[in-house]
């Protein structure tokens, strides 16, 4: 095979607490990810120059190797002695810098393709690994669906996910940076909100009141405090018929739950005129 294509979804926090900080400088983490129909397109062609070159539409993602996705590819080139180039194509739908983990899905679709492309028949568990090396996140996308993420995102335990439901995503004009949200976390004025016993169950059976009432994202105190546009969006959305809404990830983008389709693209319809980067997608199982 000379040139694969990879579809590379995002995803959002449904639940997102703060356990604790490592001596490594890292946060143990006990979150709820579930993918999202909002992806970027990744294609991946051989080379015969021995070289990684990388092609976007996005003015706002680098091209060398301050891209992820060149990491990636760097690694497994590195990892497994490849003496070949690679040209990596891609674009891009998923905003950048928004906590939904774009850059990390463009990592995995990476991983996934060059294992195909250079015929390394690598086991899902040995690229999770390598995954990890590349972003927390990573793993998570790499998998895809809907998970339980545990220690710093690596610890997955796959549940079912929520079922065909309808989101808006609104990202303001901000920019966030990960490190920066929890470098500034207060782990001590946190207030604790272990995970609720019907929240599983409540995605399960796409109870979206409970699970609307009940999700959590630790990282809001940060950001939701630096930032009024986000409260702003979260009334805005609940104002716009949203069943809930809340901040994905650090941010800044807020995710709102709609009862339906046509209530998400009439809230998106007037978000829309105050940030442009709103989107109507629905949640992507496998
Ligand atoms: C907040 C979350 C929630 O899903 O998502 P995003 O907002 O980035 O989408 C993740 O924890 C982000 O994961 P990711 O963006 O892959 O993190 P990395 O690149 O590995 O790390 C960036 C920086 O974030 C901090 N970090 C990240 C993960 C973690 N469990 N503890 C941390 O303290 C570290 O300071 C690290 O240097
Ligand atoms: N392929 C990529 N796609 C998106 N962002 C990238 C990529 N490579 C590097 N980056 C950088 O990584 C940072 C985080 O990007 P992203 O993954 O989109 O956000 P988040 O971690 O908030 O979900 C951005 O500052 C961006 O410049």
């Amino acid at each position: 095979m000379e040139k694969i294509r990879i579809k590379t979804y995002g995803k959002i926090n449904l639940y997102l607490e703060v356990i604790k900080k490592r001596e490594d400088g890292y946060h143990d983490l006990q979150m709820v990810m579930q993918s999202i129909g909002l992806y970027d397109e990744v294609s991946l062609q051989k080379k015969e120059r021995d070289e990684i070159t990388l092609y976007t539409n996005s003015p706002y993602i680098p091209t060398d190797e301050g891209n992820i996705a060149v990491q990636a590819a760097k690694l497994m080139k590195e990892e497994f002695q490849i003496d070949q180039g690679v040209e990596i194509s891609i674009t891009k739908n998923i905003p950048v810098a928004a906590g939904l983990a774009g850059g990390s899905a463009n990592a995995a679709g990476v991983l996934k393709g060059l294992n195909e492309l250079w015929e390394l028949k690598l086991r899902d568990e040995k690229l999770r690994e390598l995954g990890l090396r590349l972003g927390a996140d990573v793993p998570f996308v790499l998998m895809e669906g809907a998970a339980v993420a545990e220690g710093i995102g690596e610890r997955l335990t796959p549940i079912e996910g929520l079922k065909n439901t309808w989101l808006v995503l609104c990202k303001p004009g901000i920019s966030i940076s990960t490190p920066e949200v929890y470098k500034a976390l207060d782990l001590e004025a946190l207030e604790r909100r272990p995970l609720p016993p019907g929240f599983l169950s409540a995605i399960e059976k796409r109870d979206l009141r409970t699970l609307s009432k009940t999700m959590y994202n630790a990282l809001e105190s940060v950001t939701a405090k630096k930032h009024g546009v986000i409260e702003d969006i979260k009334k805005k959305m609940m104002q716009y018929n949203a069943i809930g809404a809340m901040m994905t990830g650090s941010g800044p983008t807020v995710f709102g739950i709609f009862k339906d389709q046509d209530r998400a693209k009439k809230a998106a319809r007037n978000l829309r005129k105050y940030h442009h980067q709103t989107y109507v997608v629905n949640t992507y199982n496998k």
